[in-house]
């Protein structure tokens, strides 16, 4: 079964755009998990352009599926994570001024300090999952690093999903195997929608949970949050 985790940074977008409390976060979340959504997540970035961390905090208490906090492992986002301890930590190697995530980690080249965050983050009973993209090379390193699972960054896939489905999806796939051949747990994540998902999780059988954030929230514009949250949950059947 693939899980959906609901990204509600773009909720915390529209929040900060007038400084006030609207949409609040904490209700959406609650909202969502209400809708049908298995998980929360969250990527509270340097600049808190979205997502605060005083949010992460606020949203501990309420989620009561699965809460998966992403980020780049700075001490101030570890120091974070230890203390409000979710259920997943998805490490990313993103630069403070990025606009939103572009790579995977060289889990080669980072071997010790991911070595060493993900230990720190183990035995504090937080699952771990790094987020990687589909190279068979940089997946092996992941399971040399220990972590629980890997993410894989499907901003590739779904940008070359509508020119050649089977030829965007070859390296996903590949990487899929490889995780299944070092007992690597999968999460999938970036730019995923309702055009895309489907055919990534009828082709990845050991695919374990998607987190889903832009493309859900614009399309819950038009449709509705309830609604587009059931029509994203349709495509995981
Ligand atoms: C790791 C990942 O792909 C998501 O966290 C994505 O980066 C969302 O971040 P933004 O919402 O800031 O684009
Ligand atoms: N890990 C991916 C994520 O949380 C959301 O990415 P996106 O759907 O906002 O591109």
């Amino acid at each position: 079964m693939t899980k959906l985790s609901v990204n509600i940074n773009k909720i915390a977008t529209l929040r900060n755009a007038r400084g006030g409390d609207r949409p609040n976060v904490v209700q959406t979340a609650k909202d969502c998990e209400r809708f049908g959504a298995q998980g929360i997540t969250v990527h509270p970035r340097p600049d808190e352009r979205h997502i605060r961390y005083q949010d992460v905090y606020d949203l501990k208490p309420v989620v009561t599926t699965e809460f998966n906090i992403e980020g780049n492992p700075t001490p101030d986002f570890l120091k974070l994570v230890k203390e409000v301890r979710p259920e997943q930590a998805t490490l990313v190697p993103d630069a403070p001024d990025a606009i939103t995530s572009n790579a995977g980690w060289d889990t080669i080249k980072h071997k010790d300090f991911l070595v060493d965050v993900i230990g720190e983050l183990k035995e504090r009973g937080i699952r771990t999952s790094i987020f990687v993209d589909p190279d068979e090379a940089m997946v092996e390193g992941a399971a040399a690093v220990g972590t629980d699972r890997i993410e894989l960054y499907t901003e590739s896939y779904a940008s070359h999903y509508h020119q050649n489905r089977e030829q965007a999806l070859a390296p996903y796939l590949q990487a899929a195997l490889k995780a299944q051949e070092f007992n690597l747990g999968l999460n999938a994540g970036h730019d995923l929608d309702l055009d895309n998902l489907k055919y990534l999780h009828d082709m990845l059988p050991n695919l374990m949970e998607v987190s889903i954030g832009h493309a859900l929230i614009c399309d819950a514009l038009y449709f509705g949050l309830e609604n587009t949250i059931q029509l994203y949950l349709r495509q995981l059947k």
